[in-house]
């Protein structure tokens, strides 16, 4: 199979060379030259723009975007669909909203197919995991590409209508995020605790078999290994958030209760700045109700 690939960085270059190494062949573009020409040196046949990429691929496109979500997604569709008709396949790798999914599946000329992609960089050397949605002949046509992509053919299937394989990851992200924020407050504990622990060492046994062991735990792992066991400089502040917001948003349209994904999120935003409005006007309302003295910022 020939393969458009369109978004070169992380993610898409490990699209690129799985493909490749599955034996297909590629035609790559992306905005920046130096992306599109170590994409050459890789094996790929580079394209100088959407529509000279499009003209590579002959009839039948099958295109996989792995650009960052939002306006990259539109400008490269508004460019690509004068190319395109109904036996054409485009896939949306990236953490792109649900809704815009189903909205840009609905104007596009070709076939077109939501993909949640997780597993990172890591994902280079392991396939990644890809939940899809959208119509089953193209997934069915696209197959080959998923399976050199995803770990193999069990590391992706078909969620459902458009729309469904983003929905399924932007949940995999509020999960994410709990998961992320259980391990933190259990590490704070045993950092902060009675005893002093070597945290690598613990993360190290707790992967070993217990309960609780998972890829994040192993990136724990390699983090306390990485930074010790006190996290050295590493900053308090939690950068993203778009996916988690979704998750709380679409939560709350659907009325299931989803604390500890909120929970996770608004410690994030929390992060975020040092100087809370809110602790500063509880410490005041202390002494409103109870004369108990106010901390001032000069103290
Ligand atoms: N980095 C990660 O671990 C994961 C990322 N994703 C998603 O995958 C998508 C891509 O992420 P990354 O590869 O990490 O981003 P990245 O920033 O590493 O790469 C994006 C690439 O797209 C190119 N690009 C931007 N606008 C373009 C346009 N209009 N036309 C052509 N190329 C354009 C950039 O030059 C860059 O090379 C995003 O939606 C991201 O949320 C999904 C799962 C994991
Ligand atoms: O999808 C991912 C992992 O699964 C990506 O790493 C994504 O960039 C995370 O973004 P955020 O932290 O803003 O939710």
């Amino acid at each position: 199979m020939q393969l458009g690939v369109i978004g070169l960085g992380r993610m898409g270059r490990i699209v690129v060379d799985r493909v490749l190494d599955a034996g297909h062949d590629v035609v790559a573009f992306d905005l920046s030259e130096e992306a599109v020409a170590a994409a050459a040196d890789a094996g790929a046949e580079p394209a100088d723009s959407v529509a000279d990429l499009a003209d590579r691929l002959g009839d039948d496109k099958r295109i996989w975007l792995m650009v960052p979500a939002g306006d990259a997604v539109d400008a490269t569709l508004d460019d690509l669909d004068p190319h395109l008709d109904e036996d054409d396949v485009v896939v949306d790798g990236g953490n792109s909203h649900f809704e815009k999914s189903v909205r840009r599946a609905e104007a596009c000329s070709a076939a077109y197919l939501d993909c949640g992609t997780s597993g990172g960089p890591a994902g280079a050397e392991l396939g990644f995991s890809l939940m899809i949605g959208g119509p089953q002949w193209a997934y069915d046509e696209m197959t080959p590409v998923f399976d050199a992509v995803a770990t193999g053919p069990d590391g992706h299937d078909r969620m459902g209508e458009s729309g469904s394989g983003h929905y399924v990851k932007m949940v995999h992200n509020g999960v994410e995020y709990v998961l992320m924020q259980a391990y933190g407050e259990g590490f704070e504990l045993l950092a902060e605790g009675r005893y002093d622990l070597d945290l690598e060492s613990v993360s190290r046994t707790w992967n070993n078999g217990a309960v609780i062991r998972s890829w994040l735990l192993e990136l724990c792992e390699e983090a306390f290994r990485e930074e010790g066991t006190d996290l050295g400089d590493v900053d308090d502040h939690i950068a993203g958030g778009s996916t988690g917001t979704w998750t709380v948003q679409e939560a709350l349209e659907q009325e299931v209760p989803v604390p500890l994904i909120y929970q996770s999120l608004a410690e994030r935003f929390g992060s975020r700045a040092d100087d809370r409005f809110s602790r500063r006007l509880a410490n005041r309302l202390r002494y409103g109700f109870g004369r108990h003295e106010v901390a001032r910022k000069d103290e």
